[in-house]
């Protein structure tokens, strides 16, 4: 008989009985008790290479390994050209055809595409039209994504609904605007980009650099918008968000860190423990320093400097990426990912 065993649940919950279903009837049951939950998201040795030429191919993701869960929000960190586009185009399968990638990605601990609707991406840039008004570009975005059968008025009480959440209501008369007329903010036209993509109301949001050219106050402003998304309408989403160098007050939205340097895990853990981890390997965060401009400036190997007495940036990097290889922090991402990951047994 095929039958199949579990040892699923949640790191919130306890393992779910063993039970005998067939295959189909497990698969189905796994999705649709996990939608209740949210979506999970898992990785595991996930390497990424390009075409380099004669060189044969060049890797920019090196065995990543790490999860999101619902009502988190995940941050990937890092030097410019580490990998977090790539590590965010991965998880969502966006890779381009000339890029291969290896690994396990899995969702709601299950191999499957990312079925329609169910998640949003927002690109670093804003695409959208600057001849339109931020209440038209949300309005049109509506009238593409929701089906047929729902009535215009309920779309654009969505619409307006989502131009709320991110403070847009004022701005919804304003144009786009470009280079040629001055419309919307930068901060403006980021937050109305994001609410194209959570105007249908998705689980899982992936964002690289969200803040991308905003000053601190406009990158806390738009983060917060971001974060309040996180647990809405009593929907727990699950956030995944490439940032480059936030300020002290964004970084302390972030649940947790996924610090990456040259496609290399230098962290993965609660965002709040990463100042303990660096400290304990002797690179502590000095007192009123941003956390993160510390980090960066360790990790940061294209300006190989000294970061302490006769240690180099690539010095640094090396004992951290070695140090998270068998800390505590990479054994409960994989006791996380084991508990996430469903366990599919012919017997
Ligand atoms: N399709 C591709 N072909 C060749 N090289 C690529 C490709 N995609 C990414 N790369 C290289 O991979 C590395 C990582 O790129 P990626 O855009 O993921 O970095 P990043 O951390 O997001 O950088 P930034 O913060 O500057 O946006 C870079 O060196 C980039 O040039």
């Amino acid at each position: 008989m095929n039958a199949l065993l579990t040892n699923y649940g949640s790191s919130n919950s306890s393992p779910a009985p063993l039970i005998m279903q067939s295959k189909q009837e497990f698969v189905a049951t796994v999705e649709e008790e996990r939608k209740e939950e949210g979506m999970f998201l898992t990785w595991e040795d996930l390497q990424v290479t390009v075409p380099n030429g004669r060189k044969g191919r060049k890797p920019i993701l090196k065995g990543l390994t790490g999860y999101a869960q619902p009502g988190k929000l995940l941050a990937i960190m890092g030097p410019s050209g580490c990998g977090k586009s790539t590590l965010l185009d991965a998880l969502a399968g966006r890779l381009g055809s000339n890029i291969k990638q290896t690994g396990k990605i899995l969702i709601n601990g299950l191999k499957q595409e990312l079925a329609y609707g169910t998640s949003g991406y927002v690109t670093q840039d804003d695409a959208m039209l600057s001849c339109l008004t931020a209440g038209e570009t949300l309005y049109y975005s509506a009238e593409l994504q929701f089906p047929k059968s729902m009535s215009i008025t309920e779309k654009k009480e969505r619409a307006d609904a989502t131009l709320r959440e991110m403070g847009l209501q004022d701005a919804i008369n304003t144009r786009v605007g470009g280079w040629s007329c001055k419309g919307l903010s930068g901060g403006q036209k980021r937050r109305l980009s994001i609410c194209i993509e959570i105007l249908t109301h998705p689980r899982l949001l992936f964002l690289d650099e969200p803040t991308s050219g905003l000053d601190s106050a406009a990158s806390f402003h738009v983060m917060t918008g971001i974060a309040s998304l996180i647990l809405k309408d009593g929907i727990q989403r699950t956030i995944v968000a490439s940032i480059h160098q936030p300020s002290s007050q964004v970084f302390q939205l972030f649940h947790h860190l996924c610090l990456l340097s040259s496609g290399e895990t230098v962290y993965f853990g609660p965002a709040s423990h990463a100042n303990q981890f660096f400290s304990s390997n002797g690179f502590p965060c000095p007192p009123l320093y941003n956390p993160s401009d510390h980090y960066l400036r360790i990790i940061n190997k294209d300006f190989d400097q000294d970061v302490d007495e006769g240690i180099t940036t690539e010095e640094a990097t090396n004992i951290l990426v070695s140090s998270y290889k068998s800390s505590e922090y990479r054994n409960h991402v994989q006791n996380e990912i084991a508990k996430i990951t469903v366990n599919l047994i012919d017997l």
